[in-house]
């Protein structure tokens, strides 16, 4: 089939690369004309794994495209998926101009029939706004030709977005129309070989599935932070408890984390998006909004543990180990290590941070300041350093020598957001060691009693 895919971020990009994986023809286009010109030079200009050997394999075939050129993707494909960002407006709610800059596009330029596809996350009701704006273009050209709209969000998760989309639970379309459904079951029936994966449901149940799963998630992260707080004032390690609830398999161990809040381009704005729908249509959410009340708290949780037990971190070094939202991306939107570091540098101390694959990001969002030293490794980050922070728990940070870490770090402090470490064998090698509902604080400081003040 002939797709064009609008938008060559995260999703699109994905996207598009796996549909040409499997035998379409796809144009990728995007506005920004220099990640355009990046893509065609065969450069990825995000680190996700296996995106670009995907990208290169398909582009060497042929069945990869890349342009700027709006007209050219509209008139050239048939499927039309738009998956351009969908950022928080002023108020919370879903920004929808770039969905709707698409949409326009496309009544500017169609000649023929086009299923226009919303893979972006979009407020329920969107698919109509996209129809309503493709109708307003065509009127305005004196044409009147056929045009069908389907919502079909994506589910992948940044790191593992090449297996989430190929390999994911299910494909939901929201649609009304057996042709749309036909077509659908055409682009996606590669995927859909084992069991039948596709999911037809309404348009408007299709856009509330997506933010439904995305605040279930974050409500499940958000309890299990809220139970870790608890557990730390009940002298309780709540690692025993995740694995305790976990082996339910009502409850699975998924998502049960406790850590450092979660961050990231789409849980935090789309449970505040959903916020504001509830809030727009007379309902009071009282659920979603402590659960984001609940990640705001716990996104602070690194930096009052370390004012708790350092007693003042002015003028400190500290190190930060990992500055993604999660590990396997380069992505820091809304990440943890973000809250952390701007805290810091408000204070007065100094960062000293390593992260695999984020490096070029933070420089990029902080630029050169004084108070930031981006290390070649992680055992460079230590040198010098007072106590070590950890945010994202990637891989190559679980193993490391304890007592050389005790050496090297003159507070002798490890502030463990993701609870990467086992606090019997920290506190054997001499370190401090604060996890996350570790039961631990009072140890390392007898000052800590009343935890930290709940916010209203
Ligand atoms: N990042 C993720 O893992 C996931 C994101 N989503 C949703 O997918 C959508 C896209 O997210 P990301 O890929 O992360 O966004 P992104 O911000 O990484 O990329 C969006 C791209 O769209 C381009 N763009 C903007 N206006 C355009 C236009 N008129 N025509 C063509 N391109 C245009 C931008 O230049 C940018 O390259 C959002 O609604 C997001 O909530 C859904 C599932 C997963
Ligand atoms: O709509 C989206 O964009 C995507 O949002 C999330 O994917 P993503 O944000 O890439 O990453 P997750 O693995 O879900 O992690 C999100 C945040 O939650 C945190 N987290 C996750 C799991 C957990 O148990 N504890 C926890 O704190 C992570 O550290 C991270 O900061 C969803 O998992 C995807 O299904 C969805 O498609």
């Amino acid at each position: 089939m002939n797709i064009s895919v609008f938008g060559t971020g995260y999703v699109g990009l994905v996207a598009g690369a796996c549909l040409a994986d499997v035998g379409h023809q796809v144009i990728c286009m995007d506005i920004n004309a220099e990640r355009i010109a990046l893509l065609e030079a065969g450069e990825i200009p995000i680190y996700e794994p296996g995106l670009t050997e995907l990208v290169a394999q398909n582009v060497a075939t042929g069945r990869l495209r890349f342009t700027t050129d709006t007209a050219k993707a509209v008139k050239e494909s048939e499927l039309l998926f738009i998956a351009v960002g969908t950022p928080p407006d002023e108020d919370g709610s879903a920004d929808l101009r770039h969905v709707l800059a698409v949409a326009r596009s496309i009544g500017e330029y169609m000649d023929d029939y086009k299923l226009v596809i919303d893979k972006s996350t979009v407020p329920v009701g969107t698919a109509e706004k996209v129809q309503a704006a493709i109708a307003d273009a065509l009127n305005a050209r004196d044409l009147s030709l056929d045009v069908d709209v389907c919502s079909n969000p994506e589910f992948m998760k940044e790191g593992a977005a090449i297996e989430d989309f190929t390999r994911g639970a299910r494909i939901v379309v929201g649609t009304d129309s057996e042709h749309v459904e036909a077509r659908m079951r055409a682009c996606y029936a590669p995927y859909n070989r084992n069991h039948d994966k596709l999911m037809f449901m309404s348009v408007r149940a299709a856009e509330l599935t997506k933010y439904a799963a995305n605040a279930m998630l974050a409500t499940k992260i958000s309890f299990m932070n809220e139970m870790a707080n608890l557990a730390e004032r009940l002298e309780v390690d709540v690692e025993e408890v995740r694995r305790g609830i976990g082996s339910d398999p009502r409850i699975g161990y998924h998502f049960i984390y406790p850590g450092c809040g979660y961050g990231g381009s789409c849980f935090p704005k789309d449970v505040q998006a959903l916020e504001r729908t509830a809030r727009e249509y007379g309902y009071h959410p009282a659920l979603l909004s402590a659960v984001e009340q609940v990640n705001y708290q716990q996104k602070q949780t690194l930096f009052t543990k370390l004012q708790r037990t350092l007693g003042d971190v002015i003028g400190k070094t500290i190190a930060v180990w990992g500055l993604a939202f999660k590990p396997n991306t380069d992505d820091m939107r809304e990440a943890p290590s973000r809250e952390l570091m701007e805290a810091l540098w408000a204070v007065g101390a100094k960062v000293q941070a390593y992260d695999p694959e984020a490096m070029a990001e933070c420089r990029r969002l902080y630029g050169d300041r004084h108070d930031l030293i981006l290390t070649f490794d992680r055992i460079q980050a230590i040198k010098g350093a007072d106590a070590l922070v950890i945010c994202t728990e990637w891989k190559a940070f679980r193993s490391v020598d304890f007592t050389w870490l005790a050496g090297e770090l003159s507070e002798k402090l490890v502030i463990d957001g993701r609870n990467l470490y086992d606090v019997g064998d920290m506190t054997a090698a001499g370190l401090r060691y604060v996890g996350v509902g570790r039961n631990n604080l009072r140890l390392v400081n007898a000052t800590y009693s009343s935890g930290e003040p709940c916010r209203d």
